[in-house]
Formats: structure tokens, sequence, C-alpha cells
């Protein structure tokens, strides 16, 4: 088992930190938002208003189900719903070291606060979904992980570090 995947809330820093990661690491990179865009050829956001929530999280799992054929030597970003779905934790557990990139509430609408490409977060009341979401899913995310990196107040180059020393798999 030679792979990293990450998870967490909306606005962790899975995919910036994944992308840094892999590169440390000379390790491919894999984000299943991006997948999922580039396989549907729209947007998240285009995705969730054409084709429903529903159907994006059965990509979601399709593509996690796939990597099992093929995943080596790469840090994969995941998101943030994607742990939640019944099965998923489990197949993500099989392909590889799960480390969960937590923060506090407040950190994570700081980074939030005017984003556009999120659907869940569209509307007006988008800080109060956040309280909601956070206070199911961190529960799940811990169970999920292998491994838990708190980030607040740390700047990516100490989280990679933090990563990379508590991460017990030889890799
Ligand atoms: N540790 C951090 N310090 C400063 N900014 C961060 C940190 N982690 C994430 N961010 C910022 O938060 C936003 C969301 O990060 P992103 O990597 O897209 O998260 P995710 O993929 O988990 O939703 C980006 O603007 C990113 O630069
Ligand atoms: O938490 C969620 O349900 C979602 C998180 C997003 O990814 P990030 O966690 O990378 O923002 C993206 O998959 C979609 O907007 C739904
Ligand atoms: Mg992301």
């Amino acid at each position: 088992m030679n792979n990293i995947i990450l998870i967490g809330f909306m606005g962790s820093g899975k995919t910036s930190i994944g992308t840094l990661l892999a590169r440390k690491l000379s390790y491919d990179f894999m984000d299943t938002d991006q997948l999922i865009e580039k396989r549907a050829g729209k947007s998240i956001k285009e995705i969730f208003a054409l084709d429903g929530e529903e159907h994006f999280r059965k990509m979601e799992t399709d593509e996690i189900l796939s990597m099992q054929d093929y995943l080596q030597h790469t840090v994969l970003s995941v998101g943030g719903g994607l742990p939640i779905r019944t099965g998923n934790a489990e197949i993500l557990r099989k392909l590889g070291t799960v480390v969960f990139l937590k923060a506090h509430i407040d950190t994570l609408k700081a980074r939030l606060a005017g984003d556009t490409k999120r659907p869940l977060l569209s509307g007006e009341e988008w800080d109060k979904k956040v309280t909601l979401l956070l206070q199911s899913r961190e529960p799940v995310y811990e169970n999920a992980a292998h491994l838990i990196i708190t980030t607040d107040s740390k700047c990516f180059e100490e989280i990679l570090d933090e990563i990379l020393e508590k991460i017990v798999e030889p890799i």
C-alpha cells in the first residue's frame, strides 16, 4: 500500500496540500473533483445543477472503485462529501493511508468565505450549512482516518512535514 488519501471538510486544504505532497514525494497527484469534471466535461457546479447531487455522489464512488485496479504511488485528494457515502470510507482505507486534515470551524469559514465553486455553499445561509454539515461529518472523517492532522494556524510546509513524520507505512 503506497498511496496517501487526504480527506476532510471543504476548505481543509486537501487539494492544495495533496498537490504539494505529491510533488515532494515525486508521486502522482489525483483529485476526485478534477477527475469527475474531466470525465463529465463540466464543472462540479454544473453537475449539481444539471444532473443532481446524487448523480455526483455516484460518480465519486465509481471513481474510487475503479482506482482499486490501478492506484499506485499517488497522493489522492477526495471531495469533502466522499467519505460520507456508505461504503466509501472502507474503499479509501483499502486504497492507502487515509489522512484527515482537521480544521476548526472558524478556520474553515474564513477559508470558504466568498467561494463560488462549491455548490453546497451557495446561498446566504452558507455558514449555517457549514456548521451543520461539519457537525455530522467530523465523526465520520475521524473514523475513516488512519491519521489525523490538525491544520489550524499551520502553513502548508508545516502540514507536509507533519504528515511525512507521522505516516507509519514505508513509502
Ligand atoms: N493551512 C492553510 N493555510 C492557509 N490557507 C489554506 C490552508 N489550507 C487551505 N488553505 C486555503 O483554503 C482554500 C481551500 O483549500 P483547498 O485546497 O481547495 O481545500 P479542499 O480541497 O480541502 O476543499 C484555498 O484557498 C487554500 O489556499
Ligand atoms: O463537501 C462536499 O460535499 C463537496 C466538496 C467539494 O470538494 P472539496 O472538499 O475539495 O471542496 C466538492 O466535491 C463538492 O463541491 C462537494
Ligand atoms: Mg478540493
